[in-house]
């Protein structure tokens, strides 16, 4: 992630607005339904998408086999004939390789040479219900073994009782416990229960230094929608327009296909300009979406979809 750090500012709780969910949920819906990308820079999109994709395991059952796996698929996301169908110079690679923190030494080597970074879930992921010093400890173990981004989980409680000062706390120690690591802040959307508690916790999240703001752990039983990522993505707007400070955006959790990958980059599109379309400003969190987008770009190659066991992993 090649972007500077995003320095904070003091709690601001007066930046909160009211968010109202109706207009929301319309102009979400508009977005997407505007904007139909095509034929050739489809294509190009779907290739941008990997390049902004974390690509996830978040599972009880991970393995280092799996996890190694998954960096080679993060190393060639593509196959050869799809690349030089597409014109491409050189293979695509994602944004990052996204793991819990005991499988980031695995990643590591296995991504030695790439540039890929490993982006490591702390904090007591998916819940964030441990005490606060074990919670940092665990960043800064990711950190050690190699993490370059931590994604942490808030404490939602904050959120539903108001208690800003204390969110904004918490997420600064957790961003200096990250060091040089960019510290990107899951606020797990689907517990926050209004559009007006995602725009206050983005605020506070970036106020305390994120770098990135993440919707979604993907264990939530509501994950990435388009009218909280419009949501977030104005509180992006808005923070960047009060303080000069730039911070990234990262849809996570339930989306599996290469329409989903297009209707989040229409938004960024919309919404911040094409400056986010970008992997140090933007990232698609997701375990199992990159097979829908190499299908779609086999079929843009050949002409032909190739059967869902062709492209099984990821
Ligand atoms: O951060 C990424 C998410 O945990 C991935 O969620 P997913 O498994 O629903 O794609």
């Amino acid at each position: 992630m090649t972007h500077p750090h995003n320095p904070g500012t003091a709690l601001d709780c007066d930046s909160f607005i009211a968010v109202n969910r109706p207009a929301s949920n319309r102009r979400a819906a508009s977005l997407i339904a505007r904007r139909s990308v095509k034929g050739p820079y489809q294509a190009a999109w779907l290739v941008n998408a990997i390049a902004c994709m974390d690509l996830t395991t978040l599972a009880g059952d991970d393995t280092p086999d799996r996890v190694r796996r998954l960096c080679a698929k993060a190393r060639r996301p593509l196959a050869d004939e799809i690349v030089a169908g597409l014109g491409l110079g050189a293979m695509p690679q994602t944004g990052a390789v996204c793991v819990y923190p005991t499988l980031v030494s695995t990643a590591v080597a296995a991504l030695e040479g790439s540039g890929i970074p490993v982006a490591s879930v702390a904090t007591g992921f998916p819940a964030g219900l441990m005490p606060l010093d074990l919670r940092l400890a665990e960043i800064r173990y990711a950190v050690d073994q190699g993490a370059q981004e931590i994604d942490i989980v808030i404490t939602r409680a904050h959120v539903l009782g108001g208690n800003w000062s204390a969110l904004y706390d918490e997420v600064a120690a957790m961003r200096a416990a990250c060091g040089t690591a960019h510290l990107k802040a899951i606020l797990a959307t689907g517990d926050l229960v209004t559009l007006s508690n995602v725009y206050a916790a983005s605020c506070v999240a970036m106020q305390a230094g994120a770098d990135f703001i993440k919707t979604s752990t993907g264990k939530e039983g509501v994950n990435a929608t388009m009218p909280v990522g419009l949501t977030m993505c104005r509180a992006i707007r808005d923070y960047r327009a009060a303080t000069g400070h730039i911070v990234g955006f990262k849809p996570a959790g339930g989306m599996k296909t290469a329409k989903d990958a297009l209707n989040w980059q229409v938004l960024m599109r919309e919404e911040l300009g094409r400056d986010w379309l970008r992997p140090s400003l933007f990232r698609l969190g997701a375990s199992s979406m990159l097979a829908d987008i190499e299908r779609q770009l086999s079929h843009y190659v050949t002409g032909r979809y190739a059967a869902h066991h062709r492209h099984a992993l990821a």
